[in-house]
């Protein structure tokens, strides 16, 4: 059950960076995580085992999206199919702001850079193993992204073996979701809010569908998490950490005893306001691949890409249309076992 909490806990995870972590201390940080995961559902992350500082992690967003980054041409470039026809790509690559009514973002996602590469006919509308996308202008933008995902698919890899001991598993409960895994790495941009919108909530309340979300966050703040009470907590910065939440997907597996809590971003600047480049975070979805099946602690099944199939309908980013469900604004909810 969520708690009436009133500011995220913080869990170190210098545990994780030390090559010969006793047990002891794994096992401290597995009840740790145990603990959060079941009262708040999000917590921060600090003394992170990443070589990226804050800064690096940002320095992607500015190439992306910054005043020297892209042009709206580059970036239409790389947009996904169901925003520009012609181009192959379905799955990876850009979206650009959507017309919902609570969202006002753009990101540019990769996935796994040895994720192998299916011959699927065109008439299959997503493609989820179809290779990244890049800007052809900035060969350093690409081996940064690359690296980034590989670091932190190998921080989720490490959580997750963590976790399935908090689950009473063996530490290997989850090693098969790492095999083809889907994760991704979506750089994400809010636009400053034009100073006539009423509305100032820039990404809808949601929660994500899948296992686990690291996300980094710039300093400008916005992340709210809504608590057992019904109050949205502020989830500002916190100098030196990543975010980290349980998906829709993740509660499943553990059948009830870890939170998938509801979570949303409002704006903190307009146009004109001092902060004039908006917001920047960068989620990392851990995803399992797409034949991976899912078992959860009390054995019930699925399997990964079917579910995730399914649930994209309900995407933002993967609308056809412009006018998209309220409550469609992050990925939300897998409908699993
Ligand atoms: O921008 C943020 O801080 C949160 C983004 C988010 O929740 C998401 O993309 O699922
Ligand atoms: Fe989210």
């Amino acid at each position: 059950m969520s708690t009436s909490f009133s500011s995220l806990p913080i869990v170190s995870l210098s545990t994780l960076s030390s090559s010969s972590s006793s047990l002891d201390a794994l096992e401290a940080l597995s009840l740790r995580l145990d603990e959060v995961f079941s009262t708040t559902g999000f917590a921060y992350l600090t003394d992170l085992p990443l070589t990226y500082s804050h800064d690096d992690v940002f320095g992607l967003c500015d190439d992306f999206f910054g005043h020297n980054g892209l042009s709206e041409e580059s970036k239409m470039k790389l947009a996904k199919k169901s925003f520009v026809k012609n181009n192959k790509n379905t799955y990876r690559g850009y979206f650009p702001p959507q017309a919902g009514a609570d969202n006002l973002k753009e990101g540019f996602e990769i996935g796994s850079p040895s994720t192998r590469s299916e011959v699927r006919l065109d008439t299959v509308k997503f493609n989820l193993t179809e290779p990244n996308v890049f800007p052809s202008s900035n060969s350093s933008f690409r081996t940064r992204c690359e690296t980034l995902h590989a670091e932190l698919q190998t921080l989720s890899a490490k959580l997750l073996s963590v976790l399935a001991t908090s689950l009473g598993k063996l530490p290997s409960f989850f090693e098969h979701y790492l095999e083809d895994s889907l994760s991704t790495l979506r750089l994400l941009h809010y636009p400053p809010v034009p100073a006539e919108r009423q509305q100032d909530l820039i990404c809808t309340p949601h929660t994500d569908s899948g296992i686990l979300t690291l996300l980094h966050q710039d300093k400008t703040g916005g992340l709210e998490v809504r608590n057992s009470d019904g109050e949205w907590i502020p989830a500002p910065y916190v100098p030196g950490s990543m975010v980290v939440n349980i998906g829709d997907l993740m509660a499943k597996v553990s059948e009830g005893r870890w939170i998938a809590t509801y979570h949303r971003v409002r704006s903190m600047n307009r146009e004109g306001g001092v902060r004039s480049q908006g917001r920047y975070s960068i989620p990392f979805f851990f995803e399992p691949g797409m034949d991976c099946v899912v078992q959860s602690v009390e054995g019930r099944e699925c399997v990964y890409g079917e579910h995730v199939l399914e649930k994209m309908k309900g995407w933002v980013e993967f609308q056809d249309v412009v006018k998209v469900p309220e409550e469609s604004a992050g990925r939300i909810a897998v409908e699993a076992f």
